[in-house]
């Protein structure tokens, strides 16, 4: 299954290399500037086109609110004499290929700069940079209907107070689409990631201010660099796509790695300081492999790159533990007084990857979904396990079931089932994951495994899980998990939940909502569908009225050195 299918933010599919000081290539603060694209055909000037409908929540659609807000924020602050601004200067905006001089003025949700030229109140997007910088761009596309250009980073002319260009650690960072604030301190890429939740409220809830709480500071990920555990590096196919292959196939090496901003092309990158060591190490096996066997590909594929870890317990922390049989002498180890874990990467999508949270196993298909950043897994379900049940519960019923929707390989199920005693409840689409998410339940002692398959039983389980359409999920838990004694964990696809499923949520009215989301615009809308207990406004005759007020907002950083960010809102149903 795709990165793009099983909700898993693209943009982290992001190449780079580390610079060993003084190694080829490598930058160093003060010797070679940080610059951005700096080949590339200038793109011809093109008629303005009907604009193309965006998907709710997509990084155009952000973009545009967040244009919108700043044009607004301007005629508000001009009067009369701002009213006709942008309008008026569209035509004579500079050709594509045009250089220019541009002060970056805010960031935008989708990572990129907002920026203007002296002068002008024209809105001009630029990657790779932050408010405070002035920069040259080169003009790649005026979206007139919207009201903005896009434009490719070529140099920082001024930086801004917030950036430190010695931080970079990617030799590709300013060309690569992977990752957008490297230059930038960590506690800053925190800041901005609280903002764009704020925003993402602001622009997609629809609710007025006071129905939404200070959104909490983000939570960051222990680990900065080194941290994802799947990348999926591609290559084209032969020259020509010609079924023959290239003419010199065992010369040809093509460009394998990861797309550079704003174009379609692939950019040939020979290591990832975000990926995990067993991947990066899997990587560079991956290189190596192709230049012998690019010949036999007629087409070009994307590779799956994706640690799996196998973990050793040790008698005492003194114990020496040898490499256990079928794992590589090279793979990954990491010593703890209880534990060895060996790291390797699998490229087969249908290998088991397995990884540990806490003493939490999970095992997957390895082309499947699982969240890729282990690191910040532990204080992530901590958090939520924290969370999950009301803090002042004596007045109600207590909390007794959990329901997890858009479960995967059973995250939510399995590591908050001891908070449970009635039982919790899984369903995702994905046949496969729910299959791994019994075995899963089994693996952690919540269901007796079954002697064929290493599956959870079904139906004796603490975990029970099912494979449907989320919305199915109401018909299984209806007259079985009372609503005022039980606790919904959504954790949608970035597109986020459905009219037919929030609508069923409604209906079925559980005491609390949990909503996880890789995608907080997404979450910021059905977020407030909820708090208005109405989903796109059709509300059935004679419908039970339900609404829900949100407890708590907080981002975390799953995604270090990028724009996104992982939102956690927790909501209470407003009993009359
Ligand atoms: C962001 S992942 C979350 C998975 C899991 N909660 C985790 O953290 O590992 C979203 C999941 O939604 C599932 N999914 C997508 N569309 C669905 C649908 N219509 N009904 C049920 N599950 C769906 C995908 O298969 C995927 O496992």
């Amino acid at each position: 299954m795709s990165a793009m299918a099983t909700g898993q933010p693209t943009p982290h599919d992001a190449g780079a290399a580390p610079r060993a000081p003084g190694s080829d290539g490598a930058k160093q603060p003060g010797k070679r500037p940080f610059q951005g694209r700096q080949h590339g055909k200038p793109v011809k000037h093109r008629k303005k086109k009907q604009p193309k409908p965006v998907q709710e929540g997509s990084p155009e659609e952000v973009l545009l609110a967040e244009v919108q807000a700043m044009l607004k924020l301007q005629r508000i602050s001009e009067g009369p004499e701002g009213e006709a601004g942008p309008e008026v200067e569209s035509a004579s905006l500079p050709d594509y290929g045009t250089e220019l001089e541009l002060d970056v003025v805010e960031l935008s949700s989708t990572g990129d700069g907002l920026a203007r030229q002296k002068g002008s109140h024209h809105i001009y997007v630029v990657p790779f940079s932050v408010p405070g910088d002035t920069v040259k761009a080169r003009v790649r596309h005026h979206n007139l209907d919207d009201g903005y250009t896009l434009t490719d980073f070529l140099s920082v002319i001024t930086p801004s107070p917030l950036r430190d260009d010695s931080r970079i650690q990617c030799r590709y960072f300013g060309v690569c689409s992977g990752c957008q604030f490297q230059m930038l301190d960590y506690a800053e890429q925190l800041k901005i990631k609280r903002n764009i939740v704020v925003k993402a409220y602001r622009s997609f809830s629809g609710l007025a201010p006071e129905l939404v709480p200070d959104i909490l500071p983000t939570i960051g990920s222990p680990l900065q660099y080194g941290y994802r555990t799947k990348l999926t590096p591609h290559f084209d196919g032969p020259p020509g796509n010609s079924r023959r292959g290239p003419k010199n196939p065992h010369t040809f090496m093509p460009p394998f790695g990861f797309t550079p901003k704003g174009t379609r092309k692939v950019l040939d990158i020979e290591d990832c300081p975000i990926g995990t060591e067993a991947v990066r190490r899997g990587l560079t096996a991956e290189r190596k492999r192709l230049e012998t066997e690019y010949s036999q590909y007629v087409k070009g594929a994307t590779i799956l790159l994706r640690e799996s870890t196998t973990r050793v317990p040790k008698s005492s922390p003194t114990d020496r533990v040898s490499v256990p049989d079928g794992i590589p002498a090279d793979a990954v180890r990491v010593e703890t007084d209880t534990h060895v874990d060996f790291k390797t990467c699998i490229t087969d999508q249908n290998a088991t990857a397995r990884e540990y949270i806490d003493d939490f196993v999970f095992t997957n298909p390895a082309g499947a979904f699982f969240q890729n950043n282990n690191s910040i897994l532990s204080p992530f379900t901590a958090y939520i396990r924290e969370h999950i049940l009301p803090r002042d519960d004596s007045s109600q019923k207590p909390i007794r079931y959990l329901i997890d929707a858009y479960s995967g390989s059973g995250l939510f199920t399995i590591t908050q089932a001891s908070l449970f005693p009635g039982g919790s409840i899984g369903i995702d689409i994905a046949e496969k994951s729910i299959a791994f998410a019994r075995r899963n339940a089994a693996l952690n002692g919540l269901a007796r495994a079954s002697p064929e398959n290493g599956e959870g039983n079904k139906e004796d389980a603490r975990c029970r899980f099912i494979a449907a359409d989320a919305p199915e999920l109401f018909k299984s838990v209806r007259g079985v998990y009372d609503p005022d004694e039980t606790v919904v964990v959504l954790d949608p696809p970035r597109k986020g939940c459905d009219a037919s499923f929030l609508r069923q949520l409604l209906e079925y009215a559980p005491r609390r909502v949990v909503y996880v989301s890789c995608n907080v615009h997404t979450q910021a809308r059905d977020v407030g569908m909820l708090v208005r207990g109405a989903v796109e406004g059709a509300e059935k005759e004679g419908e039970k009225k339900v609404r829900y007020a949100i407890e708590s907002i907080r981002g975390f950083d799953f995604f270090p050195q990028t724009g996104h960010v992982e939102g956690v809102a927790v909501l209470n149903r407003v009993d009359a």
